[in-house]
């Protein structure tokens, strides 16, 4: 049996900045803030953690530890308030030839101390294989904020773009996929690496990748030398006992500098042919999977526009109606990956994927998130995200290409994709 005690309540917003400022402190993090911000987890060390070795089959192993784990928690603990935090790799399979193998196949975490904020309440939970001491939960927690301390500070960074030809890759996958009979949309991915001169301090990164991108998810990982951050503005998907909720994010543009400019650019990408097509590709694949699985599926015919800082999409949320109690792994297994990140039809899609890009995508593009003990569950896509190894770091942007997709287009696109990762770091200069 695992050792589990809990503070249940309200916790001053003084209180909780200073958690969140010494948790990030820590080796060991993580945390997830939803786009809506009514759902925030943050865990403080790990209790237990799972990753794998090469050759297994992840999901499945992390599937039987979360089994295992459950077993182990005390009957009167509210299973809900406890959560595994982590990432699944894109694609196990592929082969690993990043710059930074060791997160090429994913990561989860039980932490040793859980927070679950929502609206109505924060519980704090601590869970430990061996007895706790004497002090109390209380005390543990202001002797983790009277200890942390930082003095961390980057002074500069340089940025590589590891696919100077992308542009010219993009064009001939662009004519292979008009010649092809079958292939309907690949989503291609570019690399940027760098290095960071000084050290990141983790809690001005969280704080300024929420400033910076308010209207998306906010996820950070950390343990040790390694370190993953996410703005992310897709879902994979969200259960809450029988309510589904997913979202077809596909098809983008710029932002304007005027509201005008801003509208009227949405409105031209409303207008697309080539966005609209491989919008509802998305659309109709997910509504397919979804539909195996769930009933009372609903969403709109015509797609809605997602406003970030740099970037609008086209938009589709779609929800349904799902048994109790139902397994959130097979949910991930059957929703990932979305033609979003992978493409049409899907396995051709990902063999040209693994072929033409230069690094593995590792979590890029994996489903990220927490699963809590009472199989409720958000995954979001881990996409506009950045992996740090000590001062190195690597970042992904992608864009989907159809057949009549002009690799300079795509270029432009995918820089724009690459900005809330990198004016993270120009913010964070001399911080
Ligand atoms: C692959 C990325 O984004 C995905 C591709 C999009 C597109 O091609 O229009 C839009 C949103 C995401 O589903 C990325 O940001 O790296």
């Amino acid at each position: 049996m695992l050792n589990v005690r809990q503070m249940h309540g309200k916790y001053s917003d003084t209180k909780m900045q200073q958690l969140i400022y010494a948790a990030l402190q820590q080796e060991i993090f993580s945390y997830f803030e939803s786009s809506d911000k009514t759902t925030k987890w943050l865990g403080i060390g790990s209790t237990l953690r799972i990753s794998p070795d090469q050759n297994s089959n992840y999901l499945q192993k992390v599937s039987q530890w979360f089994d295992d784990i459950k077993r182990q928690i005390p009957d009167k603990i509210d299973l809900d308030t406890i959560a595994v935090l982590g990432g699944f790799p894109f694609d196990e399979k592929f082969e690993a030839k990043s710059l930074f193998k060791d997160w090429q196949t994913g990561i989860f975490v039980l932490p040793r101390i859980i927070m679950k904020v929502t609206p109505e309440q924060t519980v704090i939970t601590e869970i430990k294989l061996h007895k706790f001491s004497e002090d109390s939960l209380e005390s543990v927690l202001d002797t983790i904020i009277e200890l942390a301390t930082s003095d961390k500070k980057m002074t500069g960074f340089d940025l590589v773009d590891l696919d100077p030809k992308w542009d010219r890759q993009v064009d001939k996958l662009a004519t292979e996929i008009k010649q092809s009979n079958s292939l309907k949309k690949v989503v291609l991915g570019r690399y940027k690496k760098g290095t960071i001169i000084g050290e990141l301090d983790w809690y001005k990164t969280l704080k300024a990748l929420r400033a910076l991108n308010q209207t998306t998810y906010h996820f950070m990982m950390r343990v040790k030398d390694q370190c993953f951050v996410s703005a992310t503005p897709e879902r994979l998907f969200k259960i809450d006992g029988t309510q589904f909720w997913t979202a077809a994010v596909a098809g983008t543009i710029g932002r304007g500098n005027s509201e005008t400019e801003d509208n009227r650019k949405a409105l031209e990408l409303f207008k697309d042919d080539k966005n609209r097509q491989e919008h509802q590709i998305v659309v109709d694949e997910i509504a397919t999977r979804v539909s195996r699985f769930a009933e009372n599926l609903q969403y709109q015919r015509q797609p809605m526009i997602l406003k970030n800082q740099t970037v609008q999409h086209l938009y589709t949320p779609i929800s349904a109606q799902v048994e109790p109690k139902t397994d959130v792994f097979k949910l991930i297994s059957v929703m990932h990956p979305t033609p979003a990140l992978g493409g049409l039809p899907l396995t051709s899609a990902l063999h040209l994927i693994d072929r033409l890009e230069s690094q593995g995508r590792a979590l890029f593009g994996g489903p990220v998130g927490y699963i809590t003990l009472a199989n409720n569950s958000e995954m979001i896509v881990a996409i506009r995200s950045m992996y740090v190894y000590k001062t190195n770091f690597l970042m992904f942007a992608g864009a989907g290409i159809m057949p009549d997709s002009v690799g300079t287009t795509e270029f432009k696109e995918t820089e724009l994709k690459f900005q809330p990762m990198t004016k993270l770091l120009q913010y964070l200069e001399d911080k």
